[in-house]
């Protein structure tokens, strides 16, 4: 409840499509980009400018009249700028309501101008706690003057329209040459604008939070994160659901450019993600077929050259042929016309990378179906991950395969013979590639490529089952990983069986010494990783 005394009744709500004229603007802002031609735009309109230290002297040497926000208030801005607009000659200007007679009388009683527009944008905070910069750095780059102005004139819609985004100068400039923003266009832009400074000042939080003592083991006591509304889509998981994408400010799958093809759907989103995640686990080029979020092929080229991508390409195809129609491909160099040849003969939902030959391009747009996803160059994984629980959310960092234990020259040799050079690269390439596995996973691997996957069972045993029944004569003489330890012998006799001739896992059952005998026994080399690699 409002604690002001109203001096009149509320006012009528004015025709929403009355237009407004604009006739005092305020610009404040600290991307200088397209604001001298909005400044002329402006004036060609009539408007007056009002403008802050460096923006009025770029409006100024553009050769626009403006009066400096000094002149305004009669107050020198000081304190390193962190005093600027914070004045009642600023606020009084933004804050009356002009459907009201009384806030009318006031301002003419003080002397007090109106404003009918205002842009501001704000101190670059995030991009400078990006670059390392220290606390008391990113401390001054917390803009207070900015918000200020912005929630001002948000709230005070009916009488100010309020633009943040650089883009929209062109539209603003329009429009007041045609005569004003009428209540509804104010309303939008009040809409976003308080967007835009309740997401500024989550990222404030989040870091002061982060910056101060943590709630438990590294975690702050606060966290929040926002999310832009990019695109509604055509349904959820399933038809009856509705769904939307969401843009985070971190470049990633949400903001990739579609070169071609159909709208993307949800479940292409899903498992776009996981091939992305998957194929960007190997820094030589590698390929990760994916469908329902679980690979059913995956392929490197240990050293390989860029163009090999199209080998890796064949060699993940051949692991599932059948799985793979359909599928959703990713591959973490650009794609060639050689890739793409192979990937036109295969029904393929989604092919991403990040980039596209110019001829791959003109292959795979004669497909009418694929869709092609370029990744942003500045893509980068989480570095934690939210999960939605009802009433709350898991956060945990994320996955990474960095642990001294995914680095093949840290496992320990439980029993058998050490393996080969080439057998390591492949136990390697399998040990990663099983991250990318729905638990409980088991992945059989040769020439770097996967031949068998069990993923997503239950038990240890079927997933065992189905890699073998998967990889049928490839089984025999193929490496095996399995993503955490086999709680009993029984999974692993499976492979033996099969003709596994080494495999890694991260042991730590408390069977260990039952499930090495039985590797020993059948003269296969095991090796520990003592890392584990469940994916939920
Ligand atoms: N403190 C203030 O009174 C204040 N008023 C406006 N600002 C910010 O100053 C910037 C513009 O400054 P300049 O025009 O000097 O480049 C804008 O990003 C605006 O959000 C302020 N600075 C930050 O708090």
């Amino acid at each position: 409840m409002s604690s002001a005394t109203p001096t009149e009744p509320a006012p009528g709500t004015p025709d929403p499509a009355e237009r407004r004229p604009v006739r005092r603007a305020l610009l404040s802002v600290t991307d200088k980009s397209g604001l001298v031609e909005l400044g002329s735009a402006l004036v060609e309109s009539g408007v007056e400018l009002v403008s802050t230290g460096n923006s009025a002297r770029t409006l100024a040497d553009a050769g626009l009249p403006v009066t400096r926000v000094e002149d305004v208030t009669g107050f020198a801005e000081c304190l390193d700028g962190r005093v600027k607009t914070l004045h009642p000659a600023i606020h009084g200007g933004l804050l009356a309501d002009l459907r009201k007679e009384s806030h009318r009388a006031q301002l003419e009683e003080l002397g007090i101008a109106p404003f009918d527009l205002v842009v501001v944008n704000l101190y670059p905070f995030r991009e400078t706690v990006a670059s390392g910069a220290s606390v008391d750095e990113s401390v001054e780059q917390i803009d207070i003057g900015g918000p200020a102005m912005i929630r001002a004139s948000a709230k005070n819609h009916p009488s100010v329209a309020v633009v943040v985004d650089p883009a929209a100068y062109p539209t603003v400039a329009q429009t007041v040459r045609d005569g004003g923003f009428t209540l509804a266009e104010r309303t939008v832009l009040a809409a976003a604008a308080f967007a835009h400074t309740a997401s500024y000042d989550v990222a404030v939080a989040s870091w002061m939070n982060s910056v101060v003592s943590p709630a438990g083991v590294g975690f702050p006591a606060w966290t929040g994160s926002t999310w832009e509304h990019a695109a509604d889509l055509r349904y959820g998981e399933n038809p009856h659901q509705a769904a939307a994408l969401y843009r985070h400010w971190r470049p990633g799958l949400a903001s990739a450019e579609q070169l071609h093809g159909k709208e993307m759907s949800y479940n292409n989103y899903v498992d776009a993600d996981a091939a992305w995640r998957a194929a960007t686990d190997f820094t030589d080029p590698a390929v990760a077929i994916i469908k329902h979020a679980n690979p059913c092929g995956l392929a490197v080229v240990t050293g390989g050259a860029d163009a090999d991508v199209a080998l890796a390409h064949r060699r993940a195809h051949a692991c599932d042929p059948v799985s793979a129609f359909g599928g959703v491909i990713a591959v973490n160099r650009p794609v060639t016309a050689e890739m793409a040849e192979q990937v036109a003969e295969i029904f393929t939902e989604v092919l991403l990378a990040p980039g596209f030959e110019d001829a791959a391009v003109a292959v795979l747009t004669r497909k009418k179906n694929i869709r092609l996803l370029v990744m942003p160059a500045d893509t980068q994984a989480d570095p934690v991950e939210f999960r939605a629980i009802s009433g709350g959310v898991l956060v945990q960092s994320r996955d990474r395969m960095d642990a001294p234990g995914d680095l093949a020259g840290a496992w320990t040799l439980a029993c058998g013979q050490p393996v080969d050079e080439a057998t390591l690269a492949d136990l390697d390439f399998a040990w990663r590639a099983c991250r990318a596995v729905k638990s409980n996973a088991i992945l059989l691997a040769r020439d770097g490529a996967s031949v068998g996957i069990g993923m997503g069972q239950v038990n240890r045993v079927d997933s065992a089952r189905l890699a073998v029944e998967r990889a049928g004569d490839r089984a025999r003489g193929s490496v095996a990983a399995s993503d955490a330890f086999f709680p009993f012998a029984d999974g692993l006799e499976i492979l033996l069986a099969a003709g596994v001739r080494a495999v890694v896992q991260p042991g730590g059952s408390v069977r260990d010494a039952e499930v090495i005998a039985a590797a020993e026994a059948a003269g296969v080399s095991m090796y520990l990783t003592g890392a584990r690699h469940f994916f939920h």
